[in-house]
Order: C-alpha cells, then sequence, then structure tokens
C-alpha cells in the first residue's frame, strides 16, 4: 500500500472526503488523491517521494513556482516579528498602495483572507451602493462558496454535480440571475426586462473553473456597457485571473474598466490572502467610512502581506509575463501536435499563465461546449499522465496553470509523456 493510500484512509476517519476543499478529491478521475510533502520550483514530492511536474501550482497562486527562496526568506523574516495584531501595519499600506498602482480600477481596496471572501464582501458591498438585491452570474463560473454565487457554479460544484448546493436558502437563490456565459443578448435581454432590480454582474472575465474560456470579443465590452446604462455594479471577479493574465490582470490584458474588481490566490504568495476594491465612490461605503460592514480578525495579516508583495514586486521585473506566456504556448502548441499525431481529437485554450485542455475536436467557447468534451479520453489522460510523473488538476472543469520555473525540460517532459498518453487513448 502506498503511503499516500494509507494517509488518505487516515484523513477520511475525521475529514469529509479525507479532503479540505473539494477538488482535491480524485472523484471526477477515479483512484485516490496524491499527498504531498513538498514542493520546489515546478514540481511537487508526494508522500511517496515521487516527483511531479506541477501544473496545478495550489490552484493558481505559485506563479513564481514553489518555494520561491526570496519569498520564504521575506516569511521567515517577517515571521520573527510575530504572526498577527489585529491592529494596522504598514505592510497593509504598501500592499493597497502597489495593488492600486498594477490595477488602475482599483482606487481603493480592502484586504480579506480568501477569494471566497472577497466575492462574498463585493456582492455585499454592491447590494448596499446601489440599494438593489438581483445580482448576474453566469453558468459555469465560480466564485468562491458564496450562497448567492452557489447558483449554476462550477469547479467542484460542476464536477460532483451538484451546482446548486442545498443549503442555501430558495429565497437568495431566486435573488441569482444566471445567464449563459459569453451570450452577451442574454444579458442585455435581461437588463431591459428588470435592468432597474440588478444590483451587479459578478464575472470571471476569463472562465476558469468551466476549465479555461476566454472571453468573446464584445462579451466584455457588453458587460461594461449594459452595467453603465443600468447604474449596475460590474465586478470582475480576478481571483484567478488578477497578476496571472497579465501584471493587470484580465482588465489590463483587454482594456475593460469594471467598478469593482476582486483578488485572491498569486496576491498572497501562498498564503491565505483576497482582496476586494475599486471605485473610490463604491468603497467609501464599506465600514467605518461608509454603511456596509465587512471585517476579519486576520484581514491584512503581516505574514501574508509579506509573502504577497515580494511575490508582487518578484512578477512586475520586464519580461516577466513574456516569459511565462511563451512557456505555456508552447506547452499547448506541443500538446496539440502530439494529440494531432496520434490522432486523438483535442484543442486548447490559453490567457496569459493559465490554459484549458479538451478533448473536443471543436473550439470551446461556453459551458455547452465544455460540458460536452469526451469525459473518459480527459481521465484517460489525467491518469496516464499522473502515471508518468505530470500532476494535472483532477477534474476536466478547471484551468491549468504554469509559473515562471516551468522551463524547456518540465515541458519536454510533458510532452513526452503526453505522446505516449495520446497513443493509449486513441488505442
Ligand atoms: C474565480 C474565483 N473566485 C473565487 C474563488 C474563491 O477563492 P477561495 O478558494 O480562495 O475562497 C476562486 C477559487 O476558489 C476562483 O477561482
Ligand atoms: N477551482 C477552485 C479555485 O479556483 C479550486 C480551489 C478549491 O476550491 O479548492
Amino acid at each position: 500500500m502506498s503511503r499516500s493510500h494509507a494517509l488518505f484512509e487516515a484523513a477520511q476517519r475525521h475529514i469529509p472526503g479525507g479532503v479540505n476543499s473539494p477538488v482535491r478529491a480524485f472523484r471526477g478521475v477515479g483512484g485516490d488523491p496524491v499527498f504531498f510533502e513538498r514542493a520546489e520550483g515546478a514540481y511537487a514530492y508526494d508522500a511517496d517521494g515521487k516527483r511531479y511536474v506541477d501544473y496545478v501550482g495550489s490552484w493558481g497562486p505559485m506563479i513564481l513556482g514553489h518555494a520561491h527562496p526570496a519569498v520564504l526568506a521575506t516569511v521567515e523574516e517577517r515571521m520573527r516579528k510575530g504572526l498577527s495584531f489585529g491592529a494596522p501595519t504598514e505592510l497593509e499600506t504598501q500592499m493597497a498602495d502597489t495593488v492600486c498602482k498594477l490595477v488602475p480600477s482599483m482606487e481603493m481596496v480592502r484586504m480579506v483572507s480568501s477569494g471566497t471572501e472577497a466575492t462574498m464582501s463585493a456582492l455585499r458591498l454592491a447590494r448596499g451602493y446601489t440599494g438593489r438585491d438581483k445580482v448576474v452570474k453566469f453558468e459555469g463560473c465560480y466564485h468562491g462558496h458564496v450562497d448567492s454565487l452557489l447558483v449554476k457554479a462550477g469547479s467542484g460544484a460542476l464536477t460532483f454535480g451538484e451546482p446548486n448546493s442545498p443549503g442555501v436558502p430558495a429565497a437568495l437563490a431566486e435573488l441569482t440571475i444566471t445567464l449563459p456565459y459569453n451570450d452577451i443578448d442574454a444579458v442585455r435581454e435581461t437588463f431591459a426586462k428588470i435592468g432597474s432590480e440588478i444590483a451587479c454582474i459578478i464575472v470571471e472575465p476569463v472562465a476558469g473553473n468551466m476549465n479555461c474560456i476566454p472571453p468573446v470579443p464584445g462579451f466584455l465590452e457588453g458587460l461594461r456597457e449594459v452595467c453603465t446604462e443600468h447604474g449596475a455594479v460590474l465586478i470582475f471577479d480576478e481571483v484567478m485571473t488578477g497578476f496571472r493574465v497579465s501584471l493587470g490582470g484580465a482588465q489590463g490584458h483587454f482594456g475593460i474598466t469594471p467598478d469593482l474588481t476582486t483578488l485572491g490566490k498569486v496576491i498572497g504568495g501562498g498564503m491565505p490572502v483576497g482582496a476586494f476594491g475599486g471605485k473610490r465612490e463604491i468603497m467609501e461605503y464599506v465600514s467605518p467610512v461608509g454603511p456596509v460592514y465587512q471585517a476579519g480578525t486576520l484581514s491584512g495579516n503581516p505574514i501574508a502581506m509579506a509573502a504577497g508583495l515580494k511575490t508582487l514586486e518578484l512578477i512586475s521585473e520586464p519580461g516577466f509575463y513574456d516569459r511565462l506566456t511563451t512557456a505555456a504556448s508552447t506547452l499547448l502548441a506541443g500538446l496539440r501536435e502530439r494529440a494531432a499525431a496520434a490522432g486523438v481529437p483535442f484543442t486548447t485554450n490559453q490567457a496569459g499563465a493559465m490554459f484549458g485542455l479538451f478533448f473536443s475536436a471543436e473550439p470551446v467557447t461556453g459551458f455547452a461546449q465544455a460540458t460536452a468534451c469526451n469525459q473518459e479520453h480527459f481521465k484517460a489522460f489525467f491518469n496516464g499522465m499522473l502515471e508518468r510523473g505530470i500532476y494535472l488538476a483532477p477534474s476536466s472543469f478547471e484551468a491549468g496553470f504554469i509559473s515562471i520555473e516551468h522551463g524547456e525540460a518540465e515541458i519536454q517532459a510533458t510532452l513526452d509523456a503526453a505522446a505516449e498518453v495520446f497513443a493509449e487513448i486513441a488505442g
């Protein structure tokens, strides 16, 4: 019996499903989850000592690769000064200034401890600011496990066939209007009917929780126009895309200015961090300046701020995103070539340093196409790659992530493994 297997057996005694977040379970691909022991650079090492090229990167944060020496040194130095004060620190101001500089639509920002907290707070703020209750989201988008947003949700909710979670009061779910991603006509029709009741649109500007689906031209622009026209707040949930699609996030890449933005993952450099921010006029509704209550014992935690600030400093170096994006393009081109050589219908999507792998002959631009992909092929691919030391997200409804440490050797190893696995799939 492997040590990972034994650890999983033990974990299931007192942890539901043996995991602290459902996506970590391998229910979408079969088998036991791999238990990790340590990680460094592009590699993660399991409890049995096996090495994997890691394309999950803690679901996005590890853009510098694992255990970056400069980030670790900063954390070590900072933690000697105390772990948490529950009082302001200079680091929080440095973080706020840095975020507002890198993401200019954010004139003010409040730090929280997770992406879920960020979207939950942004939603409350949008409702408080507009005095309206209804919210628009898109099918297959995931914004954390916020009650109002666990409606037709992506990520684990989609993987496990539970996109509408029990426990969310019907009265709340009824206030959430879910529309098809990349369908601006559906948005315009809805606003034409009930625009004056809608507080906000929340959107993943590149969807990353039904696999990776970039916006079609005109979609984000249309959302901006509709919100402006109807006095609704446009929220870009950039928890995943922030500092990943580009240094300025998806909004910088596509040149669209939302009213509010939520951040997480990369901004914490691997520590539990989230943030929400945006227009000063809206952010001044947040307590203690305004009436919308929002708080957190560990918000702006000094260790997390130090890790995040060092990460933001390092990713701001010239050429960082060119290198990262080129590595992702090389990987995807190589995978498409090898799938074609084996005769396996396969396509990819890319947005900066996030990507999607689809067992489909057609391009994937929406939820319907993403869910129509060949699931059996995905499972076989995932397990074949895992066996060969390549760790992909254990679900066909999650994006993949590359780090600056994924160099030629790691990409070549991935392509060599993929050639073998595509050949096996082709039979
Ligand atoms: C787009 C998006 N929003 C929000 C969240 C929630 O973040 P967290 O898991 O840190 O609560 C996630 C990831 O889980 C996400 O991908
Ligand atoms: N898809 C999720 C976030 O992006 C995966 C992270 C999690 O829920 O554990």
